[in-house]
């Protein structure tokens, strides 16, 4: 393939960008065979499917290549195995090799770029920020922040986005972008740095015929003019867009059918017998006559192919019958018992069915015959003088002496210090852009706080004020950890897909983004708990010094914040934000039941007693507890039966805490269970994350 220019083209070697032309890679693989595990469909059914079989050839630098096939050939697989995006447990043999060296996949993702099918990018970031953010953690250090932003800014008037620069992305809920857009900014984030290698997978899809074409042929002068190795998937592109592309590899069944410049495909699918009508969009032909016969979508008056089938590729697929119309049961029904009527239904259920039972076993047969007709094109390949050459050349070229990979190809990351910063600053810019759920949350701590305060207003100093002091210390210990579960919960989960493609493509990695992340969210598990409390406190009476009133607010950040670091740790466990939801209970009810409210902490059962351990529930309450009730004075009225001299000692010693540490103490446990359940949510957030680089 190398060497040679498509249609289009002056033949004159196309001029490469200034510098060092080891930036330039060429991409070999040979006998490419990627296996998955899967569950099978029935017990003791085969546990794993190949979905690369074989697969041998070249990706040249200098040049526009394309992947095509039928949806399920393994495009996708190709460009991911081939980026190093696959995982571990999965099986992969054969050998890639980069400029005649073998990589390893962590080489291969630092020189390579790679534009997902699905766009996955903050909904809350406008595009200006989106191709700033990638510029300034992608370009090497040695760039100025002005020469990253312009060159963000280059790559916008490139791919048309200028005119959208401070729009924001958007999701299903905030209108942004078009789809459209959305894809050229994904291209645009890969495209800042210009990587030595880039894989687009279906990177048309979704955009119209003239903006499909400019950004091929945006990708064309990458390949071009820069030197780089551009691989894209694509479906069915319209002639022109066909025709900017050099190399063509088609997949069908995860096997090679062809491998080898875009102008040679027709000639060479024609040789087989399939012959492209005058006048089609050469990718037409591809999809509509060689991968899907016509015969297979149900027209059998020209059957594909046309050749005599000498080839053996010359099958005429089964005709699908027409289903008779049912007999309209009701009508024969109401038009009373007639038994003729009975006859003539039962025969035409018969008959129907019958013909169902053909249509079944035609499509059956129809299925049967395309994959023959499938593995005889596959046959044909592996037969074909073609792939006998490449295969000569990926053997002449392996012996060749390796030229490696300049250190100049892979890509720049940037360090703690870089990441950090501007990952916090995006975060508080979502917040910020995000104003609905600050305000839920403060509406739910102002409400909750109120609500609360009503219920036990002014509480009285008697044995009915002990049991209101008792339940609403519990209430509060209860709503500062429920509330912040669940806020941060579903903040974080569905935040989780952004950090975790993202991180995937090496932009920051996971200390920079936990603790950004984490710094961004602390001032609300301050301010809105402190809120909380100094409404509620005196409201409800409770001891009013200022040494009082701290201890409980400072209760009221804690559990707050242990609330928030167990939501973290659980939408870190679980990968789906409604499988995370929907345990959380699991883990929050056991926490509550133990925390000495339900059950006096000195008769929980023996094997329930290390879940009391555990539960922040508990040692906030026993704080709360312990400030309120230490010192205070209870006045019995006199239709109650208190044991004499009862005061607030006397409660706490019913209540099993006495010997259960002081305020400060429980508050310290309490802080430390924050930390391990951070350090617990980051080790999660970890293992959920670590097949994405290992
Ligand atoms: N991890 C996996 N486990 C099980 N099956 C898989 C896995 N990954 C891919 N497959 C299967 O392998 C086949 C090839 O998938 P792939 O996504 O590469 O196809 P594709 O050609 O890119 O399809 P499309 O054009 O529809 O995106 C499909 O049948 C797919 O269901």
């Amino acid at each position: 393939m190398e060497g040679h220019e498509s249609q289009d083209e002056p033949p004159t070697k196309p001029p490469v960008l200034e510098g060092p032309d080891i930036t330039r890679l060429q991409i070999l693989f040979q006998n490419l065979t990627y296996t998955v595990q899967v569950k099978p469909a029935k017990k003791g059914g085969d546990t794993s499917k190949s979905i690369l079989k074989d697969v041998s050839g070249v990706f040249e630098p200098a040049r526009l290549t394309a992947v095509m096939g039928a949806s399920g050939s393994g495009k996708t697989t190709l460009l991911n195995v081939l980026a190093g995006f696959y995982k571990a447990q999965d099986k992969l043999t054969g050998d890639v090799l980069v400029n005649g060296k073998a990589v390893t996949k962590e080489k291969m993702r630092r020189i390579s770029g790679f534009v997902h099918q699905e766009d996955v990018i903050l909904h809350t970031m406008t595009v200006r920020e989106a191709l700033e953010f990638a510029a300034a953690l992608k370009l090497p250090s040695s760039m100025t922040a002005a020469q990253k932003s312009q060159r963000a800014m280059e790559v916008a008037q490139l791919l048309n986005l200028h005119k959208s620069l401070d729009s924001v992305v958007g999701s299903s809920m905030i209108k942004g972008i078009s789809g459209g857009e959305k894809r050229r900014l994904s291209l645009g984030m890969e495209m800042v740095t210009e990587p030595a290698v880039l894989f687009l997978d279906e990177s048309s899809s979704g955009l119209d015929s003239f903006t499909a074409f400019k950004v091929v042929h945006i990708l064309r002068s990458v390949a071009h003019l820069h030197g780089r190795t551009v691989v894209c998937s694509i479906h069915q592109p319209s002639s022109e867009v066909f025709h900017l592309f050099d190399d063509l590899v088609v997949l069908a069944a995860g096997q090679i059918i062809y491998l080898g410049q875009v102008q040679d495909m027709v000639g060479y699918f024609g040789a087989l017998g399939y012959h492209c009508p005058n006048y089609t969009n050469p990718a037409d032909y591809l999809f509509m006559e060689v991968l899907n016969a016509p015969a297979a979508a149900g027209d059998d008056t020209e059957a594909a192919p046309q050749a005599d089938g000498a080839n053996g590729h010359g099958h005429h697929l089964p005709r699908l019958p027409h289903l008779p119309s049912l007999p309209h049961r009701h009508g024969h029904a109401a038009a009373g018992h007639d038994a003729e009527a009975g006859k003539h239904a039962a025969e035409a259920e018969a008959e129907a069915e019958a013909a169902a039972k053909a249509a079944l076993s035609a499509a059956e047969a129809a299925h049967a015959a395309e994959e023959q007709r499938i593995a005889s094109l596959i046959a044909a390949w592996d037969g074909s003088p073609q792939a006998a050459a490449l295969h000569r050349s990926l053997t002449s070229r392996r012996a060749a002496e390796a030229a490696g990979i300049s250190k100049l190809a892979e890509s720049a990351v940037a360090p703690f210090w870089l990441q950090a910063p501007l990952l916090a600053r995006r975060a508080l810019l979502n917040a910020w852009r995000n104003p609905l759920v600050f305000r839920g949350k403060l509406a739910q701590t102002v409400f909750l706080s109120l609500v609360v305060g009503l219920i036990y207003l002014q509480v009285s100093d008697d044995l009915a004020g002990v049991q209101d002091r008792q339940g609403s210390l519990f209430f509060l210990v209860v709503e500062g950890l429920f509330g912040s579960v669940m806020g941060i919960l579903t903040v974080f989960g569905s935040e989780k897909p952004v950090f975790q493609r993202e991180f995937g493509t090496r932009l920051y990695g996971l200390p920079a983004y936990f603790i950004s992340r984490w710094l961004v969210e602390l001032p609300s598990h301050i301010i809105l708990p402190v809120l909380f409390s100094c409404i509620c406190y005196f409201m409800i009476g409770y001891q009013a010094t200022a040494a009082h009133f701290g201890w409980f607010a400072l209760t009221m950040v804690l559990m707050d914040n242990s609330g928030a670091a167990l939501g973290i740790f659980v939408s870190c466990l679980f990968n789906d934000l409604s499988v995370a939801l929907s345990v959380m209970p699991m883990f929050l009810l056991p926490l509550m039941v133990f925390s000495g409210f339900f059950v006096n902490s000195d008769t929980i059962p023996p094997y329930f007693t290390w879940i009391q351990y555990i539960s922040p529930m508990r040692y906030g309450y026993i704080a709360l507890a312990k400030n309120e009730f230490a010192g205070l004075q209870i006045n019995c009225s006199p239709d109650e039966s208190c044991p004499p001299g009862y005061n607030g000692a006397m409660v706490l010693a019913n209540m099993g805490f006495s010997d259960k540490g002081s305020v400060g103490q429980n508050l310290g446990i309490l802080f430390a269970m924050v930390w391990a359940l951070l350090l617990l949510a980051y080790v999660a957030l970890w293992l959920a994350v670590r097949r994405l680089v290992k």
